[in-house]
C-alpha cells in the first residue's frame, strides 16, 4: 500500500469514530432532558360515549418534576398575598368613592339620587340591588341627618358589605373525603367558563395557593382543544413541583384526561386535584354536554367538591347569561372573578352572587402567579371606600 492509502484509511477511521461518538452524546443528552417524565403509551382515546370510564392512561401523560429539579418556587403565603393584593382592590375604588361624595353633599335632590343610581348601574352591581341599595341609603341618611363624613362613611359601608353578603359560605371545601370503600379520596376540584376568562391561569395560581398552604396537588389538563392550554399548565406545575396530567393528542376525550388525573390523585394520595377544562361558549349545547360528561366521569373516582366558574370581571353583566347556563349544566359552587384589578366593575361580584345564589370565592388581581387570593368582602368593601 501506498503512504497516501494509510493516510485515507487512517482518516476514515477517525470521522467514524467521531460518528459513533457524537451519536452517544446525543442519544443520553436527549435521555436527560426528558428527566422523570414518565410517557404513557399514546394509545387511541376511547371516545366512552355510554360514560365509561376509559382504562386508566389510555389517553394520558404523566408529567413528573425531574427528580433533582434545581429550585422550586416557594408561592407567596395567603397571608402575605391579601395584604399586597389589597392595594389592586383599592384601584377599583371608583365606585365607593363616587357614592361617598355624593351622599355626603347633605340634602340630597332627585337628580342626586339619579346620579347614585347611575353610579351603581355603571359599575354592574345590576338593577335589583341597586334599587335595593337607593332605598335603605334613602331611609338611613334621612334618619342619620348629618353631612359628617365619617358618619356618611359607616352608613355605606354598612350597606355595600350587607349587599356583598359577608354571611356567605366563601370557604373552598378541599377536605380530602372518605369513599363508599372507606378510603380517603382526593377534594377534586373542577374549572369551567367561556374563552379567555382565566382558567388555565386560575388553575395554576389555584395549584400555587393550595401548595402554600402545603396540600399535594395533581393538574388535570382536560383542556385537550387548545394544544397551548396544556404547555401552560405544565409550566406552572413545574415551577412549584406539581405534577400535570394531560393529553398527548390534540383533540383527546376531556373526560378521559380528567379522569385519569382524578385517579392519578387517588393513587399518589394527593389532597387535592384540580382540573382545567376548554373555554365553551354557553349556547353550544354539544360543548355544554360534554361538560356535564367531564364532571361525571370524574366523580366515579372521587366526589367532585368545588366546580368553580370563571368569570371575568370586566364583562360585566355579559358575564350574567353565561354564568347561569353554566351554573345550570354543572351545580357550580364558587365563582372565581378574574381582572378584578384596575376596573371599575367591581359591582359585578354583587350581581353575579345575587343571579347565581353563588358566592365569590376567590377574586384575581393580576397576571403575575399569586395575583389570585381568597375573597373577603370586608376587604372589597373598605378598598372600594378607601
Ligand atoms: N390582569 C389580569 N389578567 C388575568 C387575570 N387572570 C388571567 N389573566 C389573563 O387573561 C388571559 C387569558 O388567560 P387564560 O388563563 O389563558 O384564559 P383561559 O380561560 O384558560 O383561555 P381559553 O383556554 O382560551 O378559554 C391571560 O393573558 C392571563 O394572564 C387577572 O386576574 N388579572
Amino acid at each position: 500500500m501506498t503512504d497516501i492509502s494509510w493516510i485515507v484509511i487512517v482518516l476514515a477511521v477517525l470521522v467514524l469514530v467521531a460518528v459513533v461518538v457524537g451519536v452517544i452524546a446525543l442519544t443520553s443528552g436527549a435521555r436527560s432532558r426528558r428527566g422523570g417524565a414518565l410517557t404513557l403509551p399514546p394509545e387511541e382515546v376511547s371516545p366512552f360515549e355510554a360514560d365509561q370510564p376509559p382504562a386508566q392512561g389510555a389517553s394520558a401523560v404523566l408529567e413528573r418534576d425531574e427528580p433533582a429539579t434545581p429550585t422550586l418556587e416557594r408561592p407567596e403565603s395567603v397571608a402575605g398575598r391579601m395584604q399586597r393584593l389589597r392595594e389592586r382592590l383599592a384601584r377599583s375604588g371608583a365606585l365607593g368613592q363616587t357614592l361617598l361624595s355624593i351622599l355626603s353633599r347633605g340634602d340630597l335632590t332627585e337628580s342626586d339620587w339619579e346620579e347614585i343610581e347611575e353610579t351603581l348601574l355603571l359599575a354592574d352591581v345590576g338593577m335589583g340591588p341597586t334599587t335595593e341599595l337607593m332605598e335603605t341609603l334613602r331611609t338611613r341618611t334621612k334618619v342619620l341627618g348629618t353631612t359628617d363624613p365619617a358618619a356618611v362613611r359607616e352608613v355605606l359601608r354598612s350597606e355595600l358589605l350587607a349587599l356583598v353578603g359577608p354571611e356567605l359560605d366563601r370557604t373552598l371545601h378541599l377536605d380530602p373525603a372518605v369513599g363508599d370503600d372507606g378510603l380517603a379520596h382526593p377534594a377534586t376540584v373542577l374549572v369551567v367558563g367561556v374563552n379567555g376568562t382565566g382558567k388555565t391561569t386560575t388553575v395554576g395560581k389555584l395549584a400555587r395557593l393550595l401548595v402554600a398552604e402545603d396540600r399535594t396537588v395533581v393538574l388535570g389538563a382536560a383542556d385537550t382543544f387548545r394544544a397551548a392550554a396544556a404547555d401552560q399548565l405544565s409550566t406552572w406545575g413545574e415551577r412549584v413541583g406539581v405534577p400535570v396530567v394531560r393529553s398527548e393528542r390534540e383533540g383527546a376525550d376531556p373526560a378521559a384526561v380528567a379522569f385519569d388525573a382524578v385517579r392519578t390523585g387517588r393513587e399518589s394520595a394527593a389532597d387535592v386535584v384540580v382540573v382545567d377544562t376548554a373555554g365553551r361558549l354557553q349556547n353550544k349545547a354539544g360543548l355544554m354536554d360534554e361538560l356535564g360528561k367531564i364532571k361525571r366521569v370524574m366523580s366515579r373516582e372521587a366526589p367532585v367538591r368545588e366546580v368553580l366558574l370563571v368569570l371575568d370581571a370586566t364583562t360585566g353583566q355579559n358575564g350574567m347569561r353565561q354564568a347561569q347556563v353554566f351554573a345550570e349544566v354543572v351545580d357550580v359552587t364558587g365563582i372565581v372573578l378574574t381582572k378584578l384589578d384596575g376596573t371599575a366593575k367591581g359591582g359585578i361580584v354583587v350581581a353575579v352572587q345575587r343571579e347565581l345564589g353563588v358566592p365569590v370565592k376567590l377574586v384575581g388581581l393580576g397576571e403575575g402567579p399569586d395575583d389570585l387570593a381568597p375573597f373577603v368582602p370586608e376587604d372589597f368593601v373598605d378598598a372600594l371606600l378607601s
